[in-house]
């Protein structure tokens, strides 16, 4: 069936234009100037006309940073990839790249087997998945290499987490070297684990409990110390570095460097960073918890070192690092003890108003917007031009975004699955109207019309984002 998109504003990262938008089934097939014949010759071939008069039209967004059902401090995420990739949906993010998890001791195979199980099926739009690799050893190197070529070509090390996620420098090099040779990107979760774990200990025996000192503890001198050891141990190795959930002003001037030095180092912040700080982790009666992620939010003075990195491409992603925990029986875990709040912050949903938000508070262009949240992340994890743009040949992953439609965030009204919204109460100034997900409407009015097995695993190719 052919769809039509007439009469809207196309904002792609590289135009703004009036066009009207013709698909084919799951593809774009043309774009043409609205009023033009060439435009005008679409409509009565057209199966579904819809009118996106005083709407932009946008790719879908693309969140390349997603934990579905994770497990993490003995519970787990509270979205399914159904409820997950609906709020996304919701939100106007047509494809999440989650991340499957490797447990120590065993094989990439079968982390990556469980978390297709955990997918295939259920999802509203199309995903792919990261690897995290929890166990770097000679098998699981060679294994690298078949993922890469399966379309899992990015690889998560963390330098946080002793004793779950961790690798040391030595086993980090060796990811990176194997990286540098099949095409995979290392991204890395950047913090000094070691030390962070040393100041948890010496905060909870001086009775510091609460969820601020989450915040405390985290130094940012920790974040920036460790993303400089990743740059470093990357440039070793020659290997491309993603630097994921940038807080820190300290570690933004670290890849200011690397950029400056012209090395493939790319860094990802997230809009709690951007929009949340740590006058959040320290609400009182234990409300704090709901802020608790990694790295940690910092006092609101770092959000002009993000917002300016954003503009430089220092930063060149915007992911949401969507991990939710019910406060009521998940974040309770950690009273008494903010070491036991498991980590993470919704906001699948919220993304795309929170950086349309940025554009109308004059942060950052509209195409930025798009760039930051589509076509970069398309780029860098190997999903462009098929994802992240609207062009001949593109899936059909439309937004007919509604710039004029404020509304206000609210655990109320989101769809994620979890009691409380990081963003309660703010007012933001646009929202999707209409979704499509590879050719079919699946947010159409303010209703969900999709269904769940519609999204599909999209295999991957190599980083095309490479200086
Ligand atoms: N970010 C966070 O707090 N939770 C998710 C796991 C991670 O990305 O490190
Ligand atoms: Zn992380
Ligand atoms: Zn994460």
């Amino acid at each position: 069936m052919r769809t039509l998109i007439r009469n809207g504003m196309v904002v792609t990262a590289a135009d703004e234009m009036y066009a009207d938008v013709l698909i084919d089934g799951e593809k774009i097939v043309a774009l043409a100037a609205t009023g033009s014949e060439t435009a005008a010759s679409w409509a009565p071939g057209a199966g579904k006309v819809l009118d996106a008069t005083g709407l932009y039209v946008i790719p879908g967004g693309v969140d390349g940073h997603t934990h579905m059902q994770m497990p993490f401090g003995g519970t787990f995420a509270a979205d399914t990839f159904e409820t997950g990739t609906r709020a996304a949906a919701w939100g106007g993010t047509t494809t999440i790249v989650d991340f499957a998890i490797q447990s120590v001791g065993a094989s990439l195979r079968e982390g990556l087997d469980a978390w297709h199980a955990k997918a295939a099926g259920v999802c509203a739009i199309d995903y792919g998945f990261h690897m995290i690799v929890s166990d770097v050893n000679e098998p699981v190197l060679k294994e690298m290499d078949v993922l890469v070529g399966e379309g899992v070509s990015s690889f998560k090390l963390f330098m946080a987490y002793p004793g779950v996620f961790y690798s040391d420098d030595g086993r980090i090099l060796r990811a990176m070297q194997r990286a540098a040779g099949n095409g995979g990107l290392i991204m890395m979760h950047a913090e000094n684990g070691i030390a962070i774990d040393v100041l948890v200990e010496q905060a909870l025996a001086a009775g510091k409990t609460d969820p601020r000192y989450h915040g405390e503890v985290r130094r940012a001198l920790l974040e920036s110390e460790a993303t400089y050891r990743a740059i470093q141990l990357a440039r070793v190795a020659e290997a491309p570095l993603y630097v994921v959930h940038v807080s820190a002003a300290e570690a933004v001037t670290e890849l200011a460097r690397a950029k400056d030095l012209g090395l493939n180092v790319f860094g990802e912040t997230c809009p709690q960073y951007l929009f949340l700080s740590t006058d959040d982790l320290a609400r009182p009666d234990f409300e704090g918890a709901k802020y608790v992620c990694s790295t940690p939010l910092r006092p609101a003075e770092h959000q002009a070192a993000l917002w300016r990195a954003l503009r430089t491409d220092d930063l060149s992603v915007v992911s949401t690092d969507h991990c939710p925990f019910c406060f009521s029986g998940q974040k309770d875990l950690g009273r008494g003890d903010f070491s036991k709040i498991p980590n993470g912050l919704p906001g699948v949903e919220n993304r795309m108003d929170l950086l349309h938000q940025a554009v109308v508070d004059g942060h950052i262009s509209r195409r930025r917007w798009i760039e930051l949240a589509c076509a970069t992340p398309a780029r860098m994890f190997g999903l462009y031009p098929r994802k992240g743009t609207l062009a001949p040949g593109a899936d059909a992953d439309v937004v007919l975004y509604d710039p004029n439609a404020a509304y206000t965030i609210s655990a109320e009204t989101h769809h994620m699955n979890v009691d409380y919204s990081a963003y309660e109460g703010r007012r933001v100034a646009g929202r999707p109207r209409t979704v499509l997900s590879r050719g079919t409407v699946v947010i159409e009015d303010g209703s969900y019309v999709g269904e769940a097995g519609h999204g599909h695993f999209v295999a991957r190719s190599t980083c095309q984002y490479l200086r």
